[in-house]
């Protein structure tokens, strides 16, 4: 049914296609292998997966070339420029630049080579810096950034209002997910371009090994931070994919939130480190809290189900199997 705002799609025949060809951008990420492994779990049998140096998204005529010949039905975007608050500080010019270019490439191609349905993500840190809490999807754009993100967030804003536009325009079924700060198996962890639990997982594991006495962890441990396990996340993708249609984002978060020094105190129990947390006052804080309102997804009949605790043990025993041993 057309309406201001554009035209609601079918519902329920995304589970019923497992053989429909499905592009997820970024499969090799936190967020796209998450997305795959839930997709095979669930029995669809045809993705198509492209490593960055197999298909630059950045590149508009390499992405144009890989729609006209592969002719996905179904595109989810987990491919972007991603990091913590020191890499979004740092790196300003490619968080907006970067990610512009892939949504863009990919969302206009997607359209012009007939895709069905297209799943963008963005993040929490869309919204104004003093939103209300929990956020509802009405805070977007309703005041100034966090300015060590912002833009990044404005790049994500630009990719839901993109989908939004060719809904309009088009009467194409771009959907947008906004999860909340995410974690799991294939996080990025890099000592300082990472976000804060796979930063302090593995600085905690480091100092266990080392026998350090302390680990320095950033910020005053005021802030207030939602986090999602990354399982939970793709499987409301999948979600999102068969049950919405509709023109504005949708938030995917737990919940739960914890202060930063509590996160700490959890992350330090898991790895099992006996030693002293030295907070570095000269890193920034960051947002001072961003709890989502997930009450819409929750009323389209989706939950979480991976609690922190759960997801802390089972990122470590991945982050044991997975880094730790294989750099031995
Ligand atoms: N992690 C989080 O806490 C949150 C993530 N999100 C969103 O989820 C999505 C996925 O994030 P996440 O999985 O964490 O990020 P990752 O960095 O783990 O994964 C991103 C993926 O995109 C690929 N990629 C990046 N640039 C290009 C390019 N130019 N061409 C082709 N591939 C490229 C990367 O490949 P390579 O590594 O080879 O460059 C990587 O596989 C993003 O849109 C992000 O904004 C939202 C909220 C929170
Ligand atoms: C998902 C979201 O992630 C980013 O926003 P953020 O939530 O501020 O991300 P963060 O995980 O990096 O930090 C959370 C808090 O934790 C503190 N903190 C302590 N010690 C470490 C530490 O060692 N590393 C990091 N990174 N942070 C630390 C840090 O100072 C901050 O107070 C966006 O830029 C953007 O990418 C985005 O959308």
């Amino acid at each position: 049914m057309a309406n201001s705002t554009g035209t609601e799609m079918k519902l329920g025949s995304f589970m019923s296609e497992k053989s429909a060809k499905i592009f997820v951008a970024g499969h090799r990420g936190l967020v796209g292998s998450a997305i795959v492994r839930k997709l095979q779990d669930q029995g669809f049998t045809n993705l198509v997966l492209k490593t960055h140096s197999e298909l630059d998204l950045t590149s508009q005529s390499d992405v144009e070339s890989f729609f006209a010949t592969e002719k996905p039905v179904y595109v989810i975007l987990a491919a972007a420029k991603v990091g913590g608050i020191h890499a979004n500080n740092t790196y300003p010019a490619d968080f907006i630049g970067v990610n512009l270019q892939i949504q863009t490439n990919l969302i206009h191609s997607a359209y012009t080579h007939g895709v069905k349905k297209l799943l963008f993500l963005g993040s929490s840190c869309i919204y104004p810096k003093f939103a209300p809490q929990p956020i509802p999807e009405s805070a977007l754009l309703t005041g100034p950034l966090e300015p060590t993100n912002e833009w990044y967030a404005i790049a994500k804003i630009a990719g839901i209002k993109m989908c939004q536009a060719y809904r309009i325009q088009h009467q194409w079924d771009a959907i947008s997910g906004m999860p909340t700060n995410l974690y799991g198996p294939n996080d990025n962890f890099h000592p300082e371009n990472s976000h804060v639990l796979p930063a302090l997982m593995r600085r905690f594991h480091e100092a266990k090994a080392n026998n350090a006495e302390e680990v320095v962890v950033w910020g005053s441990g005021s802030p207030l931070r939602e986090f999602l396990h990354v399982d939970d996340l793709a499987d409301a993708c999948v979600f999102l994919m068969d049950r919405y249609s509709g023109f504005e984002h949708v938030n995917v978060g737990s919940g739960v939130e914890v202060t930063i020094k509590e996160l700490a105190e959890l992350v330090k129990e898991v790895v099992g480190f006996k030693g002293k947390l030295v907070w570095d006052c000269t890193k920034p804080d960051g947002t001072p809290r961003k709890l989502m309102d997930s009450s819409k997804l929750a009323s389209l009949g989706w939950t979480p189900k991976i609690s922190v605790k759960d997801g802390l043990c089972q990122t470590y025993e991945w982050y044991l199997e997975n880094v730790v041993q294989k750099k031995q």
